[in-house]
């Protein structure tokens, strides 16, 4: 669904006295509001429905009506769904509540919930539940226990969006709802014979294998920029799908069901690498026919880019390919690609309504949907929204030899590393199976292997190709913070009686980082939040899976699981097995019987392997021998090449096991962490919290602009925390008062302040004044800005003190607001930096800061200039006598710190 169309708003009230939280925690404590919000705006399970308000009242049936009133008379909500108080104990007072309020009663819905839950439960008939309408808004009572409270939702979902069209009298809506819901029966499409007769489907795939580098030259050829009519880029819409019937939905909660990680995944990789068009994100389509025919037209009404993973390789209900071409009558420029993982990867082109649009189909294993959203959606996308470097790709030295390559070229997950000026790359695990999302820990790039085609092993020292899949980490910090000609002149530490600031002392970049984070003391507690939306955090404790993945024994391939008798007996002759059963995406596991000598199970890749069967033997590698008379299922076949043990199986918790730790304590979360955590249904993370950060610009309104930028450096770099911008005049009589309020509700306060050299003129001296507490600072600085710790009833407060020059302000947010933040939050890497040279003279002088241009060149990092408007990094001129100012030649090496993402090889998150 278009979230354009989310035109229907829902709130959902918890009435409780045991779940209704003292503080804001609602979340944790209101498991069936939660649930039911999850129903809604993750499952979509009430078509163009969102949740928009959502609240807890005790069992009273004053403050329900009141949360009612107030939704409803100011229309805040569309469907009000309460959970929660409607049994037969004294405090029950949910339908008391909303009979007192609704001016017609609905008793279709309340009976329709009351049919459906007798048939689950007699214990339905102790509900006294109600639904009418208030208003314009539908109330519908639900109860309290969560299993209850979504089979009730999943009862009525279906009829609420046209309640609401006709309760709203909006007869265009409404007339739109119907042709809607006709166009979408004429959708039920007829499914082809090549679906419904499985004996006859292609037992090889009808696609060639092409290389890497032609797919990219397709992908290129179709890729246009499109423009608006004042010339700005437009950025195409994407809607991204799972697909697959073993994966959690709304009708199929996790029970031995696998979690959908790529959709999400997918999303937050576009939103990682900076894509600005919008993207949304439709959750799972089952394999089925009329269902993918239904979900592609929506999606190619709504999007011009379609992403789809799962259903490209071999298996019967492998059906995108197939509903792409006979129903939408696609072209598939390419429906697999000589590489591992992403084999089956598949691009199409459609003209719809006269419109371009591109399919990007995906194969299913989470691996293979991550590598290929790097190799093929990104540079897709980067190439339409006109950057210049589409794919970033750089030379490293390996650090080590690898002995076995894969037939298929081979792009690894590992780790590229800048030390003392060379790049250098390793593989981190060597367990690097297309399901397996353990391998992309850790991993920064993706190493192109040859295939053993071509070599058979690799020596350590060889150069390779490697593109990175995140900015560049574990750069040359080190030797740039603690060189001891790097210091950071003028750096004044104030002496503990506050007398005028004139003990200079000289401290090394490394020095006042750490003199700025000194003992922890600005680590702020850690909170608790979705998975979800824990992108860019910093987790606070390591992470233990509590499930195994696969949840059962699951196949790799599509084929047959059979029980392979390893004692030399296999014959070249007589292999012919009988087909028993057949074992698919959404099999229940654990239902199935036992496979015996000579019998076996069509199966499909992720199915569950039925017991007795000892390996699976891929479909290529069988013929038919005999079939049903109407060709829907195959009776016997014929093994074409003798299986190994085990081969083709994942066995329970290969991937990932129970109690197996999967993130370290302060590892930062991206779409891969996050989709692992979610593939074992972690649905919420403790993580570092960001600080709430104010900028107060002091007197002018040079001031105000320069607290501007200083936000939008903070917010580039994913600050996440609240930052509040507001001017502050000296003049004011309120000034105690509004420095007291920012004191207690403000972590860090910078203030940009035109004198800030000058004591008597800084905060400091301000706040000394204003509110007499002379001897809670703990420590000043001062270097050409100032830092303060301050501490007052209890609650600390950091101030950094700015002056009134854009310049130094990018600078000085660069060389420490920003590390200091950044260590704050729990971040590893609080600067990266590089050692290098300067491809041009730089004859005039400069000052020690200079902001410079960054450029990949003939295997390098280097300088292509400076105090350019795409500058990307700050050089730290190397003043080493002490001077303010410096020439800088092509001879000189030169600190850099990276400031921006730079388009041309760096990704930050
Ligand atoms: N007989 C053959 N079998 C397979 C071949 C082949 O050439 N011949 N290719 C293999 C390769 S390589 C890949 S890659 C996979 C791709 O399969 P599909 O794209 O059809 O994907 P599915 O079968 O739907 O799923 C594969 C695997 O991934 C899991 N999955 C799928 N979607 C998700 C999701 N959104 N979140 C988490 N996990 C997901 C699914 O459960 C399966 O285990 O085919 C091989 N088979
Ligand atoms: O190409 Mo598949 O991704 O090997 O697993």
């Amino acid at each position: 669904m278009n979230p354009k169309h989310k035109t229907i708003k829902v709130g959902v009230l918890t009435v409780s006295d045991t779940r209704t939280p003292s503080n804001s925690d609602t979340e944790t404590f209101d498991s069936s509001g939660h649930e039911l919000k999850e129903l809604i705006n993750r499952f979509n399970v009430i078509e163009s429905a969102t949740v928009v308000e959502y609240d807890c009242v005790t069992d009273d049936l004053e403050k329900i009506q009141e949360k009612m009133i107030e939704w409803c008379s100011e229309r805040k909500v569309d469907v009000l769904l309460s959970t929660g108080g409607t049994g037969f104990s004294p405090r029950d007072v949910t339908p008391e509540a909303t009979l007192g309020i609704v001016q017609k009663l609905t008793p279709g819905i309340s009976q329709a919930i009351m049919n459906e839950s007798l048939k689950i439960t007699p214990m339905a008939m102790l509900s006294r539940a109600i639904s009418g309408i208030y208003k314009k808004t539908l109330i519908i009572n639900l109860p309290g226990s969560v299993k209850a409270a979504k089979e009730c939702l999943l009862v009525v979902a279906s009829a609420i969006p046209h309640a609401v069209t006709l309760i709203k009298d909006e007869k265009e809506i409404s007339k739109q709802f119907h042709d809607q819901f006709n166009s979408k029966k004429d959708i039920q499409s007829k499914v082809p014979e090549c679906v419904t007769k499985v004996a006859c489907r292609h037992r090889e795939s009808p696609y060639p294998k092409i290389s890497m580098a032609s797919a990219l030259t397709i992908i290129k050829e179709q890729a246009v920029i499109q423009y608006t009519k004042n010339y700005k880029i437009m950025y195409p819409t994407v809607w991204i799908y799972s697909t697959g019937d073993e994966l959690e939905n709304n009708k199929n909660p996790c029970h031995n069901c696998i979690r959908d990680t790529n959709s999400l995944m997918i999303k937050q990789l576009l939103e990682q690498d900076n894509y600005k068009g919008s993207v949304f994100n439709g959750g799972v389509i089952r394999d089925n026919w009329n269902d993918l025919c239904k979900q592609f037209e929506e999606a190619f009404n709504n999007a011009d880019i379609i992403v789809t993973s799962g259903g490209v390789s071999m298996g019967e209900k492998d059906l995108i390919k197939l509903v792409l071409q006979e129903h939408f009558k696609c072209y598939i420029h390419f429906g697999r690609v000589n590489m591992k993982p992403g084999m089956p990867s598949t691009f199409v082109t459609l003209n719809y309504k006269d419109k371009k649009k591109c399919i990007f189909c995906l194969p299913g294993n989470p691996v293979s949907a991550g590598v290929c959203t790097h190799l093929f959606l990104l540079p897709y996308l980067r190439l339409i929204s006109g950057r210049k470097s589409i794919v970033h790709s750089f030379k490293a030295k390996l650090t080590h030899c690898i002995n076995e390559l894969d037939v298929r070229p081979e792009f690894k997950r590992a780790l590229f590393k800048y030390e003392n000026g060379e790049f250098y790359v390793s593989c981190l695990t060597n367990n690097q199976q297309s399901s397996r999302l353990l391998s992309f820990l850790g991993a920064n790039c993706l190493l192109t292997l040859p295939s053993s085609k071509k070599q058979t092993s690799i020596k350590a020292g060889t150069i390779m190709d490697i593109i990175l899949i995140k900015s560049i980490e574990n750069t040359d910090v080190s030797a740039l913070l603690f060189s001891r000609d790097l210091q950071v002149k003028n750096l004044r530490v104030r002496p503990e009686d506050k007398c005028k600031p004139d003990n200079t002392v000289c401290l090394s970049l490394k020095e006042t980082l750490d003199f700025m984070t000194q003992k922890n003391e600005f680590i702020l507690k850690s909170e608790n939040i979705p998975t979800s939306s824990a992108m860019g955090y910093v987790i606070d404790a390591p992470v233990y899976s509590s499930e195994n993945l696969p949840p059962y024994p699951a196949s790799i391939k599509d084929g047959y699981a059979i029980k392979y008798v390893c004692d030399g007996s296999w014959s070249q002759k007589n292999n012919i097995f009988e087909v028993v059963q057949v074992s698919v995406a959404g099999t229940e596991p654990g239902c199935q019987e036992k496979i015996s000598e000579k019998k076996c199970a069509r199966i499909s890749t992720g199915a569950p392997i039925p017991p007795g069967a000892n390996c699976v033997v891929q479909v290529e590698d069988t013929s038919v021998i005999s079939k049903s008379p109407d060709e829907t299922i195959e009776l016997t076949i014929d093994i074409l090449k003798e299986p190994q043990l085990h081969e083709n199986i994942r066995f329970i918790g290969s991937d990932i096991s129970v109690g197996q730790c999967l993130l370290d304590e302060k590892c930062q979360l991206g779409p891969f962490e996050i989709a692992l955590l979610r593939s074992v249904g972690c649905e919420s993370v403790s993580v570092y919290k960001y600080p709430t950060i104010h900028i107060l610009p002091y007197f002018s309104n040079l001031a105000c602009g320069i607290s501007i930028i200083l936000e939008n450096i903070l917010k580039q770099d994913g600050f996440k925390g609240k930052i509040i911008c507001h001017s502050f005049f000296k003049s004011s009589n309120e000034l105690l008062e509004l420095y007291r309020n920012v004191f207690e509700h403000r972590d860090i306060i910078i203030i940009i302040n035109y004198d800030y050299d000058n004591f008597n003129f800084s905060p400091s001296f301000d706040i000394e004044k204003h509110l007499s507490i002379k001897s809670t600072f703990h420590n000043i600085i001062s270097l050409e800005f100032g830092i303060i710790k301050l501490e007052l009833e209890k609650k600390r407060n950091v101030f950094f003190n700015l002056g009134m020059d854009s310049n130094l302000v990018y600078n000085y947010a660069h060389l420490f607001i920003l590390p200091f933040l950044r260590f704050s939050v729990g971040k590893k890497q609080q600067i990266s930096s590089v050692i290098t040279k300067s491809s041009i003279d730089l004859p005039i002088s400069v000052y020690r800061y200079m902001g410079a241009k960054l450029d990949y060149k003939d295997g390098d990092l280097i300088v292509t200039g400076f105090g350019l408007k795409d500058e990307n990094c700050i050089v730290l001129n190397q003043a080493s006598q002490a001077k303010d100012f410096n020439t800088i030649d092509t001879t000189a090496k030169l600190n850099v710190v990276i400031t921006e993402n730079s388009d041309s090889y760096f990704i930050h998150y």
